[in-house]
Order: C-alpha cells, then sequence, then structure tokens
C-alpha cells in the first residue's frame, strides 16, 4: 500500500551534486526549484539502483517505514519523485548541509567539546528510543550514518537496512547478510545475523567511541582494527571485545574529565551477552546525569 506521499515532480528537480553512495542507492543533492528561479529547497533524492540485494519493493519498505517517521532527531522524509513513468522512483528527504557525522568529527576535531558529543550522543539515544517504539532496529548504526542538521542538532538517516521487529519476537534475523560492516556488529548478528534493539545498543557503544575518541585517525575504529588485522591476526575477542582493542588508545583531543563515566557507558553497550546490554533510554538517562556532572 502507498502511503500518502508528497510527489516532487521530476522536471523541477535539478540536480547539483553527488552526496554520497549509502545502503541501496546513491543520494544527490538537488534543488527543486518549481519556480524555475533558483529559489527553491536544496533536498537529498536517494535513487534507487535496483540489484542483486535491493529490489524496487525494498526500496517501496524503506519510503514507508521512512514517511511515517516523525522525530527531530531523525532526517525528515519530503516524498518520491517517479520517473520513467512510474518505473524508477526516487526518495526526497531534507538535505542537512553539515553532512555526515564521521566527516564533521574529522573536519572539527579539535573544536568540538565534550558536552557537545553528549549532546549529540543523546540526540542519538533519543532518536533510537523513537525508533525502538516502532519496533525499528536500525542495523546501520554508525557515525558515517548521523546526520550534523547544525552545531547543535544531529540526525539518525540511512534506513537502508533497518527492519520492523515482528511483533511475536524480540529480534529479526537477516537471511542473506549484505556487505556487514562487522566492526559496528555485536556478536549475536555476526554469529547468527539475530539483529534487535540491543544489537543497535552495541551499534551505539561504536558510535560512542567515534564521539569521544575519534581524535585522529589513529584512533579511528576503522583504521585501528586494519592495523590489527595487518600486524596480527584477530582473534575473536579483538572484534567482539572492542574495548580489548581501543583502550590502550584512548587519546583525549578533548579535556573529558568524566572518561571513566563514558567509558562505563560503552562497557554496558559491549556486553557480550545482549540481555546484558542496557536500553536506550537507560543510555540516555545516564548521559544526561553526566551532562550535569559536566556543567558543574
Ligand atoms: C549515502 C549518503 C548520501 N552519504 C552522504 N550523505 C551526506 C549528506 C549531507 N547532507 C545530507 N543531507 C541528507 C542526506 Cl540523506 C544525506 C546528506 N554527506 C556525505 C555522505 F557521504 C548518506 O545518505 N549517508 C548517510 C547519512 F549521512 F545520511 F546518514
Amino acid at each position: 500500500f502507498i502511503h500518502e506521499q508528497t510527489l516532487f515532480e521530476e522536471r523541477h528537480l535539478r540536480y547539483i551534486s553527488p552526496l554520497g553512495k549509502g545502503n541501496f542507492g546513491s543520494v544527490e543533492l538537488c534543488r527543486y526549484d518549481p519556480l524555475g528561479d533558483n529559489t527553491g529547497e536544496l533536498v537529498a533524492v536517494k535513487k534507487l539502483q535496483p540489484n542483486k540485494q535491493s529490489t524496487v519493493d525494498d526500496f517501496q519498505k524503506e519510503v514507508n517505514m521512512l514517511s511515517i517517521l516523525h522525530c527531530d532527531y531523525i532526517v525528515k522524509y519530503r516524498g518520491v519523485c517517479y520517473s520513467m513513468g512510474r518505473l524508477s522512483m526516487s526518495l526526497v528527504m531534507e538535505y542537512l548541509p553539515y553532512g555526515s557525522l564521521i566527516g564533521y568529527l574529522e573536519n572539527n576535531q579539535h573544536n568540538i567539546n565534550t558536552r557537545r558529543m553528549l549532546l549529540f550522543a543523546s540526540q542519538i539515544c533519543k532518536g533510537m528510543e523513537y525508533l525502538q517504539t516502532l519496533r525499528y532496529v536500525h542495523r546501520d548504526l554508525a557515525a558515517r550514518n548521523i546526520l550534523v542538521a547544525s552545531e547543535s542538532l544531529v540526525k539518525i538517516a540511512d534506513f537502508g537496512l533497518t527492519k520492523i521487529i515482528p511483533s511475536d519476537k524480540e529480534y529479526y534475523r537477516v537471511t542473506q547478510p549484505g556487505e556487514s560492516p562487522i566492526f559496528w556488529y555485536a556478536p549475536e548478528s555476526i554469529n547468527e545475523s539475530r539483529f534487535s534493539h540491543k544489537s543497535d545498543v552495541w551499534s551505539f557503544g561504536i558510535v560512542l567511541h567515534e564521539l569521544f575518541f575519534y581524535c585522529d585517525n589513529k584512533s579511528n575504529p576503522k583504521r585501528v582494527k586494519k592495523k590489527l588485522l595487518i600486524n596480527i591476526h584477530v582473534h575473536v575477542q579483538c572484534v567482539f571485545f572492542p574495548f580489548k582493542m581501543f583502550y590502550p588508545c584512548f587519546c583525549f583531543s578533548c579535556t573529558c574529565r568524566r572518561l571513566d563515566t563514558v567509558y562505563s557507558l560503552m562497557r554496558q553497550c559491549w556486553a557480550y551477552n545482549f540481555d546484558e546490554r542496557p536500553c536506550f533510554s537507560s543510555l540516555g538517562n545516564q548521559i544526561e546525569t553526566i551532562m550535569q556532572d559536566e556543567r558543574e
């Protein structure tokens, strides 16, 4: 079934530049300019590229899932654009000028402070709490999939891998795992292709690491893992217990007086047994508490 969808006419959608390649599609920056005088709004347009992994049906599901999300911490869906006589479809989303969080951290690593990163972390928590109320499992929570809307607002984006947990289960089992970003995956997701809100919590722990300890390339998760892959064959424990890998290179670009409390948040998210991991509301409360302390 098609939700009431705002229709963008292809002839008014002016291509500006490529934004990037996400799950199942490339996203372009366009201006929707029906008046033809360049006063139209900038939008991010995700074109479907049906391939072995994704069909038009999957894309329609992603559109339907996004179209019902209304949350300050989730990228806004604007509508759809049909082209080639409804043969191909594009997803139109709001354009956020500051780009992805990972790019923002790389470009601003020396002038973002602990308070701002705690604020971003609590906003991601709130966005994930909202998704959980709809039984959505994001399955690709990572700083590359968070957008920066302003100096004080981030939003969760890229719902290409998101699944809805059936009402009679507490997890979603994926049949054909795609090119899995295993470094952000919980052990049960790697071992059994099992995804739940608690596997999103594990990924949130990695995002916390990206936020707080992303001070330069050498401590960024992918490079740390690559270095390990090159230097030694990675023991299971290194992938499943990121803290074993990170602790030594916990460097600080920000003088965070609360290393132990932020680090304990990550440790909670990285509990091997998913039942022992906190839920997003508990994580949100703990982050708010650290923010209060930071204020004193
Ligand atoms: C695949 C795509 C395009 N990649 C990028 N988007 C944007 C980017 C910059 N501003 C944006 N406004 C809206 C949207 Cl959907 C993307 C962007 N900037 C850089 C990207 F690599 C993307 O969707 N990434 C996930 C996201 F970053 F959105 F979480």
